[in-house]
């Protein structure tokens, strides 16, 4: 295992995926007695630095997917391995971007960005100045003493990323982060995300219900069905990297994928649509 306070490298071995997910089942017991198979014989793997987005409809299992990942739900059938080993808690490296952010009200933004440091151990000195550098990176210097409630959507989404990112996750699993926000902040967001991702060798798993979200982020985007999830497709992106967000929307290589997966995507979101009027799970 790493130093807690440093950041883990994952040297990629030719052959073996950073993540993988074979045939994993997970089923839920109910209050009223009732089992509700939430994702089944899912079979998944995501390689060293690959940036994976997850799609499908509502309900259908994707976190659920990101659960078994980080070890916060273990898989019923099947298994889950991250660097070759089973995971049994929450692997090293893995960091977490909820859609609604783990942001303390109580404490400044530059606390905020230091606290998973402290909890690793370190210094209080040294993790204010990690968490400054971070928080120069997100374009939130200067903010170090307000507290969440006096920054935009937008900046508290970045104070979040920050505060993820400074413990340099090797694996990054984001669910629906940017989906509270405007569209234009969103777009923002997207174009950040990529400049911090690029380089940092992390792999991430980005789920969203946003078709056109995918696609400008991923290398790959992973179609699921209608639940219980798993994988119907996955397509690769041939988009070239760096990406400017809102320019990559407009060209025809973009809607050409776009068409193509929505092709295998529209079926799951109607079955799932069917199921909801009919008032089925
Ligand atoms: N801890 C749990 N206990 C019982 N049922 C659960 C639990 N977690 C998830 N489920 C059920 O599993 C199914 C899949 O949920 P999940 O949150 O993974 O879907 P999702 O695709 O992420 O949803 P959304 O698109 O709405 O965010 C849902 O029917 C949900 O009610």
């Amino acid at each position: 295992m790493a130093h807690p306070s440093e950041p883990l490298r994952d040297s990629g071995a030719p052959g073996s995926p950073l993540i993988e997910l074979r045939g994993a089942t997970k089923r839920f017991r109910h209050g009223s007695g009732g089992i509700h198979t939430a994702v089944r014989d899912l079979t998944l793997t995501v390689a060293c630095g690959e940036f994976v987005a997850v799609v499908g409809p509502t309900g259908c299992g994707k976190s659920t997917t990101l659960s078994l990942v980080s070890g916060l739900e273990r898989a019923s059938e099947g298994e889950t391995r991250v660097r070759g080993a089973l995971v049994d808690g929450i692997p090293d490296g893995v960091g977490y971007v909820f859609q609604t952010d783990a942001v303390l009200p109580w404490r400044t933004v530059l606390d905020n960005v230091a606290i998973g440091l402290r909890y690793r151990g370190t210094t209080k000195a040294a993790a204010r100045e990690r968490a400054r550098v971070w928080l120069d990176k997100v374009g939130l210097s200067g903010f170090d003493d307000y507290y969440p409630h006096q920054l935009s959507g937008g900046m508290r989404k970045r104070v979040a990323l920050a505060q993820t990112l400074v413990n340099e996750p090797s694996i990054l699993l984001m669910d629906e982060p940017f989906s509270a926000l405007d569209v234009q902040t969103r777009a923002l967001m997207h174009d950040e995300l990529l400049r911090l991702w690029s380089g940092s060798g992390a792999a991430v798993i980005f789920v969203t219900h946003d078709l056109e979200e995918a696609i400008v982020l991923a290398d790959r985007v992973i179609v699921m069905t209608a639940g219980p999830a798993t994988v119907k497709g996955s397509f690769p992106v041939p988009l070239h990297r760096p990406r400017r967000v809102e320019e990559i929307r407009l060209t025809p290589s973009f809607l050409d994928i776009y068409r193509e997966i929505w092709k295998s995507l529209r079926d799951e979101v109607d079955e799932a649509r069917t199921r909801a009027a009919r008032g089925a799970p």
